[in-house]
Parts: structure tokens; sequence; C-alpha cells
């Protein structure tokens, strides 16, 4: 299998080899000092909406960009037509630099892996604790996917009304996921939104979650505005309803922070995860990893750190449940 580098500002890599080869460099590039700063609220077949100031501003990548992916969450260089007026086109110059980014492999129905939302700090994944059934596993992915882009995942478990967080939590003892439970009662008078904005404030959080387990209601409640910002959305790409094949950022009231609503977590296919980087979040465990072969993949006969463990240094539900993370990497019927 190939190996790609990890920088988070790289280009999306394109896992078929392209048969022309390089395309012609040129040093000459325009300068467009004047181009402003946006953030770039949602996709939507090549029609990128940007926020700039307080502006919702509709544009395209310029064709020197090439390649490039423009994500939601990304922050980009703008020019041109900037009023944010009916039927204008700005155009993207530049994506500025990302501090992360959230991934999917390549797949079945698309050959190239992706980046799915730029510069998020955490990921968000939504559970609910019954109608439908948790699915660990799904958890674990979500974790792993966390874990690879380097972002703090929170786990919100919903529905506690309809079955007790006590045996998934458990599960996730040992890993100290942050978390939060809420109920049908908290949501309607507002504690759920209210408990967990406090783990949103000043933080750019993406939302995962399955179909059904109240994510759209959750969201709604924290972002208030979500009607209105979703209406000027469909204004400017023309359709009737925003459609969920892109992510879509959502301001937090006052300015403190981001919500990015993700589409399903289907797309979090994983086969691009590096174990070295997911073992960035077990640091109990780095240590211990010194004596592992090259390239280790930490579930193996020579793997160092059954010795790490027997001697004392970690405990054993820590080695567990890095390994229980790892596994969940190949896809497996129901995933
Ligand atoms: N009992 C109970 N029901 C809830 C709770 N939160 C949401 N629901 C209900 O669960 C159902 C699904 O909620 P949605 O917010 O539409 O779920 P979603 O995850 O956005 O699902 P999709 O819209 O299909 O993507 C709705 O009928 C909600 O009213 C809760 O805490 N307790
Ligand atoms: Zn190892």
């Amino acid at each position: 299998m190939r190996r790609y580098g990890k920088n988070p500002d790289e280009d999306d890599v394109r896992v078929r080899p392209n048969r022309k080869g390089n395309r012609p460099r040129t040093n000459i590039r325009p300068k467009h000092e004047d181009a402003s700063e946006g953030l770039v609220l949602t996709v939507d077949r090549g029609r990128i909406t940007c926020l700039i100031e307080d502006r919702t501003v509709t544009a395209m990548k310029a064709r020197e960009l090439g390649r490039k992916s423009v994500v939601v969450g990304d922050r980009v260089m703008v020019v041109g037509d900037l009023t944010g007026a009916k039927d204008t086109l700005a155009r993207i110059v530049r994506v500025q630099p990302r501090t992360s980014v959230l991934r999917r492999t390549a797949d079945d129905d698309d050959p190239f892996e992706r980046v799915v939302v730029a510069n998020a700090d955490q990921l968000a994944i939504v559970t609910a604790l019954a109608d439908p059934e948790p699915r660990p596993r799904l958890i674990d992915r979500c974790l792993v996917a966390a874990y690879d882009a380097g972002l703090t995942p929170l786990l919100v478990l919903t529905k506690s009304d309809l079955a007790s967080p006590d045996t998934l939590l458990e599960s996730y003892g040992a890993l100290g996921v942050p978390y939060v439970v809420t109920n049908r009662d908290e949501l309607t008078d507002g504690a759920a939104a209210d408990r967990v904005r406090e783990r949103l404030t000043d933080r750019i959080t993406a939302f995962v979650g399955h179909s059904g387990v109240g994510k759209t209601t959750l969201v709604n409640s924290l972002v208030p505005a979500r009607k209105r910002a979703t209406g000027h959305v469909n204004a400017v790409t023309g359709r009737g309803r925003h459609t969920t094949t892109s992510a879509l950022a959502l301001p937090l009231p006052d300015d403190r922070g981001w919500v990015i609503d993700t589409p399903g977590v289907r797309s979090f296919g994983l086969h691009h995860v590096d174990p070295s980087r997911v073992i960035q979040a077990f640091p109990d465990l780095v240590p211990g990893t010194e004596g592992c072969p090259r390239a280790c993949s930490h579930d193996e006969a020579e793997c160092a750190l059954d010795q790490w463990v027997a001697d004392g240094h970690a405990d054993p539900a820590r080695l567990y449940s890095l390994r229980r993370l790892l596994a969940t990497r190949e896809r497996r019927e129901g995933d």
C-alpha cells in the first residue's frame, strides 16, 4: 500500500496517478494584494459560499488554484465582486495553510482520498442511547478519524430518557473521552444546548452522527440562526433545500465558535489512517513504542507495547482500547 505524508496543508492525494504526468509550472503568479479573507461555509458543486466580514459571498476556484481543493472550514483569499449581491460570483485565489484536516479514504464510489473539513479542532460524535441503538464500532471509527486528524473527540449521547448511558460510558472509560449526555426534556428547556455549548465555546467543532440520532435537533438548538443561515445559502445556490452532500459551517451565537454540520459518517473510510498518529492520543503508551519494529502496526507479535504494559508502565485497558480502535480501520459489513 502506498503511504502518504501527513502535512495537513497538502492537497488531496490522487490515488490514481495522472496519466498526463506533471502539468507545466510557472513562477509568475498574480499577486492579488487586494484579496479579502473569507471562511468557507459550504461547497455545492463548485459553488463555494464564503463569509467575508458579515457578507455571504458566492465564489468559484480561480484557475490558478489548479487541483487544490477548497473545503468547508478553509480560510481563503477572495477577489472580484465581494458585495454578496445576487448573481455575483467572486474568485478564490488562495487557500490559507490548514491547521487540521479531517479526511476520508477513497472508496468504491469515489476513487480519491478527500478532505472533508479543514481547520476544525474538535469532533463531536453524536450517538443516541436508543432508537437507533448505539453502534460502538461506528463510534470507534469516528474516534480513530478524530485522533488521526488531531481533533479532540467529544461524545454527545442523546436520548438518555430512553436508555441509560452507563454501559456505553464504561467501554469508553479507559479512553477518557469527554462526553455530554442529553435527554428530551433538556432539549425542550434548553439545558441540553447549554451543556453542549460549554464544550464548543471558542472552538471549531465538526458534528458527525448517524441518521436519527438527533444531530439536527441538537444543532438547531445550538445555532438558533441556522434556519436563516441555510435559507441564505439556498438563495445563493438556487436550491429549494440544503442537501447534505457538503458540510455546512454555522456560527455559534456571539462569535463564540463554529459548528460544522457534516453529512453521514459513512464518509469515514479509514485506510489512510497511520497507527503512529493515532497513538499520539495515548501519551502513556507512546514511550513504550520505542522498542517496536519500524512501521509497527502495534497489533503484531513483535509489538513492544505488550511488554510495556506487562512491566506495569501503563494500564492494560489502554492498550486494549488502542488495539480495538486500530482494528476498526478495516471496513466490515454494516460500517
Ligand atoms: N426521546 C428522545 N428523542 C429525541 C431526542 N433528541 C432527538 N430526538 C428525536 O429523534 C428523532 C431524530 O432526530 P433528528 O434531529 O432528526 O435526527 P438526525 O440525527 O438529524 O437525523 P437525520 O435528520 O435523519 O439526519 C426526532 O424525532 C427527534 O425529535 C432525545 O433526547 N430524546
Ligand atoms: Zn508496536
